[in-house]
């Protein structure tokens, strides 16, 4: 053995990677107390992870025979991007173990927008995963606490990309919180018309000018509680399951009614709705349980205190409500309920029992809207006897803003968006949708499975 190896040389291993166009997929960096230069991150499914050579703390020694002890990450970086086929790295491995870990049997569903390259946080913008709210991606990664490695679910790439992980990412969301609660919940003070209700009669108190369903405090400024992401699984419902509820969502006047309304007659054994309560006295022609459970007042506002509505409020001193067993009963006779509600009730409907899948009705541009609703008619909230009258500019532009804010702040819990701009064409994707639903295999929180 020649004298001048020293001991160190042992344990030194020369490997050769051949690189083309696609990027080595690893990232290096000084280790700050020895001066090292190391392998930081090895992306999932990347040239040097499918190579198996090569692994996190692996101290790099020399490129293609350039030694790189005295050089800057940025530098080797430079060597690296400059060098194509085959490529020798002088390499002292890691010591450590690879400890086996559930990679790539976790999926979760991302509750943002991301873009690497609007990041200034992320290590190496070239290694991110852009994803849109509402995408599941798969997890690769969680090795390092704030860079996650991931791919977009059934992306036949093996690459991974960075994400931020979920604890960095809601930390980071916190610190900017102030900004985002800026924005209220209601459109405007000149009425509240931007949320509906699952019974029309009973819309808006016109008197205070106020929407019959006042929000709590905290349900006004839901964005500070909007997770990062939120752990999936895959569900398929069986033969004897219930149906899951579907949740309606939408802008007042966008067309909700109407489209449950063909919904409903397109086939009333499958389809139902729920009745809801009424302190109100009952009408010669009502019949209880038909058009409105009707109740006292001291009842209903025992179920409320004992929280068996969903959403309750008064209009012209009678209270109007749907209970949560009125929504049990539809789904007791094996059929599909379609429940509309205000959008900030969702969450509390997001249940092993319910599994509801929430549907946002949306309206197209101004220009559509002015085109399709000529003959339309809306319930105003500006007439004292709730009149149907013909949409005004003011009540399209309000529908718009409405469902922007509704948008930005409960996205997150929507499955689906249908733009109800021509409505056949928006009653055949809902009709899709529903077909969908009942047959094929959907994503939803683990926590509803496993709880
Ligand atoms: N795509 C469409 N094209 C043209 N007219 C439509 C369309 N969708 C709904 N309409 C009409 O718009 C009006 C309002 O619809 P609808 O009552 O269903 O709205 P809504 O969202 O349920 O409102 P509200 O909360 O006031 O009950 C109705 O006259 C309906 O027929």
């Amino acid at each position: 053995m020649p004298d001048d190896i020293d001991e160190e040389e042992d344990s030194v291993k020369i490997i050769r990677l051949v690189k083309n166009r696609e990027p080595l997929g690893a990232t290096i960096k000084k280790d700050e107390p020895t001066g090292a230069v190391v392998v930081a991150r090895i992306m999932r499914g990347g040239a040097a992870d499918r190579s198996g050579l090569i692994h996190v703390g692996d101290e790099l020694r020399e490129v293609n025979g350039i030694p790189v002890e005295d050089k800057s990450p940025e530098e080797i970086i430079q060597i690296l991007a400059q060098s194509q086929g085959a490529i020798t790295f002088k390499i002292i491995p890691s010591i450590k173990e690879d400890t086996p870990s559930k990679e790539g049997k976790m999926f979760i569903k991302a509750l943002f927008d991301y873009d690497p390259n609007e990041d200034k946080a992320i290590p190496c913008k070239e290694a991110g995963l852009s994803f849109k709210k509402g995408d599941i991606l798969q997890i690769m990664s969680q090795d390092d606490a704030t860079w996650w490695q991931a791919k977009h679910e059934g992306d036949a790439n093996p690459r991974a990309g960075l994400i931020p992980s979920k604890h960095f990412q809601e930390r980071r969301l916190a610190l900017r919180r102030p900004e985002i609660l800026v924005q209220p919940l209601q459109v405007s003070n000149r009425k509240s018309s931007g949320f509906r209700r699952s019974f029309r009669l009973s819309r808006k108190d016109k008197k205070t000018n106020k929407s019959m369903y006042e929000c709590k405090k905290s349900d006004q400024y839901d964005t500070a509680d909007v997770p990062a992401y939120e752990e999936v699984t895959p569900y398929r419902r069986q033969m004897n399951e219930n149906y899951r509820l579907v949740v309606l969502v939408g802008p007042v006047g966008v067309g909700l009614n109407e489209l449950k309304r063909k919904l409903l007659i397109s086939d009333t054994q499958h389809y139902g709705v729920t009745v809801p309560h009424t302190t109100r006295p009952r009408r010669s022609q009502e019949s209880d349980g038909v058009e409105y459970v009707f109740v006292s007042k001291h009842l209903f506002e025992t179920d409320v205190q004992n929280n068996k509505f969903i959403e309750y409020g008064e209009y012209k001193n009678n209270y109007y409500g749907t209970s949560i067993d009125s929504v049990r009963s539809v789904l007791a006779k094996n059929k599909v309920c379609l429940l509309d509600v205000q959008p900030h009730t969702v969450k509390h409907l997001r249940t092993l029992e319910f599994k509801p899948y929430v549907i946002f009705i949306k309206p197209p541009s101004i220009e559509r809207l002015r085109e399709t609703r000529k003959n339309a008619k809306i319930i105003s909230s500006r007439d004292e006897q709730g009149a149907a009258k013909p949409f005004t500019e003011e009540d399209f532009q309000e529908m718009i803003k409405s469902a922007q804010i509704m948008e930005r702040q409960y996205g997150h819990l929507f499955d689906k968006t249908i733009v109800n701009d021509d409505l056949t064409m928006a009653f055949s994707e809902l009709k899709t949708t529903f077909d969908k639903l009942e047959t094929d295999t959907h994503w939803v929180p683990v926590s509803w499975l496993h709880s």
